[in-house]
């Protein structure tokens, strides 16, 4: 009997981590004193780390014993949402053509990209805001829609190019495809196996967002390798400089990707990224709100500074919003684990911790970036907490930091002090890309607007597995700064 209540006990609490995740996790890791702790989720159980130590024994563990693809396959589920496509369990088998194309290339062309996304973004707000009737000077709108609208909007150019970025109906069936996966792929993940493929072609059918963004593709895709052989036989062709042209270039000469794993690729690119940074900077915007005292020293770097050299540093400049964003990261992660590793083979951390073909490893930040072991007063909001102390007396008066220590100067983009972006080779390749578009949201709405939330004691976000999702309905009051 008692063994009965145990197993239905653990049950109950596996299907309870799909709403109450990040908690039950922030729970277990403040019992654990910094050892591994088990999570059980309904279809799968995560063991999860938060040492640096350990996450070292992660990142040393060989692609076939512990992967990332193979966690982010089960995550996407592609066969149902991505027109069937049947990832590699581990990374880098057919090349990895991506992830230069991300942290080298793209990178690279920051200061080319920025421009025109701050155009289209501010273009974007305008014509969102004049929808909308201004009440005594100040509009009313829903803030986490707009942000993730500039955001697919400035993925789109960067990712696809900038005609599919001004196609109405691409652009909408891009960010329906984001949410049709999710839903596919969660209702995939709990259910058992033996109707799971059932219902996930049922649903790949009848939601048909993927399968547009797919067509539309494709034809591009394919027009670009048409060009490439023509460009090989010494013909001029036309240059482009946007993702599907960079992972095309940069796949494997011996095996060169076809269109359908360029698309399949850039689809899944798209559904990883449009998301995630939407997310982080809808949280900054409500920190903003929340922490108004910070509006008029971020006005001032960004004023003085200028758009021109923000652009030239590819997004690097202003260090004050840099921290803001940092600080608002850390206090509200988007996602509570990360790290995430699928065992392919037994895989043994040195305390002994042991997982099992099939089970996770994954890493705590929400739980590491809480903890006064690694943070100073963690609990305290302190927007200018990673600036460097010098920076800070000289640009800053007011505001300086509320009587809580500074910690070691460090950058948004860092890997090495906090688990963000993830973990050592696997890291983020698109945290500077994300850094500066996010800056860039950050920035218009510090220069063109006052703001605030309509109701700031509401409730901002709900949490689903490890992560939290702002709500949609949640409202901000934009007053333009010209009609001030
Ligand atoms: C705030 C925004 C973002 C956050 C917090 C974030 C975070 C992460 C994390 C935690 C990982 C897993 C790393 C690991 O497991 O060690 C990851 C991987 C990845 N991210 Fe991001 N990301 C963001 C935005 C982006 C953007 C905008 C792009 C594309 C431009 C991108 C492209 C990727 C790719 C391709 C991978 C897989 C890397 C690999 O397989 O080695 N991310 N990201």
């Amino acid at each position: 009997m008692q063994g009965l209540l145990s197993v239905a006990k653990k049950r109950i609490n596996a299907w309870l981590f799909l709403f109450r995740g990040p908690s039950m996790i922030q729970e277990e890791y403040d019992k654990s004193n910094g050892s591994p702790f088990w999570i059980q989720a309904p279809e799968n159980r995560y063991l999860v780390v938060s040492s640096w130590d350990q996450i070292k024994e992660i990142d040393a563990a060989p692609e076939d014993v512990l992967s990332l693809q193979a966690a982010a396959k089960e995550i996407l589920q592609p066969r149902y949402t991505m027109q069937n496509f049947n990832w590699f369990d581990k990374k880098g088998v057919d090349g990895t053509p991506l992830v230069r194309t991300l942290r080298t290339l793209l990178t690279n062309h920051l200061p080319d990209i920025l421009p025109d996304a701050r155009r289209s973004m501010s273009a974007l707000f305008d014509s969102i805001l004049e929808s909308h009737s201004m009440v005594n000077g100040s509009y009313t709108t829903p803030l986490f829609p707009m942000v993730i609208e500039a955001i697919a909007l400035t993925n789109a150019a960067a990712f696809f190019g900038r005609d599919l970025a001004c196609n109405k109906e691409f652009m909408s069936a891009a960010m329906n495809f984001i949410e049709q996966t999710l839903i596919t792929a969660e209702v995939v993940r709990v259910l058992p196996s033996a109707i799971a493929p059932f219902i996930g072609n049922l649903l790949a059918k009848k939601l048909g967002a993927g399968k547009i963004l797919y067509d539309s593709l494709i034809p591009i895709a394919e027009e670009r390798l048409e060009e490439k052989a023509r460009k090989s036989l010494g013909q001029t062709v036309p240059e482009h400089h946007d993702c599907v042209q960079w992972v095309m270039e940069c796949s494997p000469r011996s095996k060169p990707w076809s269109a359908d794993r360029i698309v399949h690729e850039l689809m899944a690119l798209w559904f990883g990224s449009v998301h995630i940074t939407s997310t982080t900077a809808c949280f900054a915007l409500h920190h903003l709100c929340i922490h108004s005292e910070y509006i008029e020293p971020l006005r001032n770097e960004i004023e003085s500074t200028g758009w021109a050299n923000f652009d030239k540093s590819g997004g690097k400049a202003f260090p004050l919003l840099d921290s803001f964003m940092k600080e608002s990261a850390r206090m509200n992660p988007v996602e509570s684990v990360s790290s995430r590793r699928m065992a392919l083979k037994p895989f043994e951390l040195s305390d002994s911790s042991r997982i099992e073909p099939g089970e996770w490893i994954c890493t705590a930040p929400r739980g590491m970036m809480a903890d006064a072991r690694y943070y100073a007063d963690p609990q305290k909001f302190q927007g200018f907490r990673f600036v460097d102390p010098d920076l800070l007396d000289k640009k800053v008066s007011g505001i300086s930091g509320d009587g809580v220590p500074q910690e070691t100067p460090s950058k948004f983009t860092d890997i090495a002090d906090w688990q963000l972006w993830g973990t050592g080779r696997s890291a983020c390749p698109g945290r500077f890309y994300a850094t500066a578009v996010m800056k860039t949201l950050l920035a218009l709405f510090i220069t063109k607007y006052d703001m605030q939330l309509e109701d700031p004691k509401a409730a901002r976000y709900f949490a689903w597995r490890t992560f939290i999702y702002p709500f949609t309905s949640t409202k901000v009051v934009l007053h333009p700064r010209s009609a001030a």
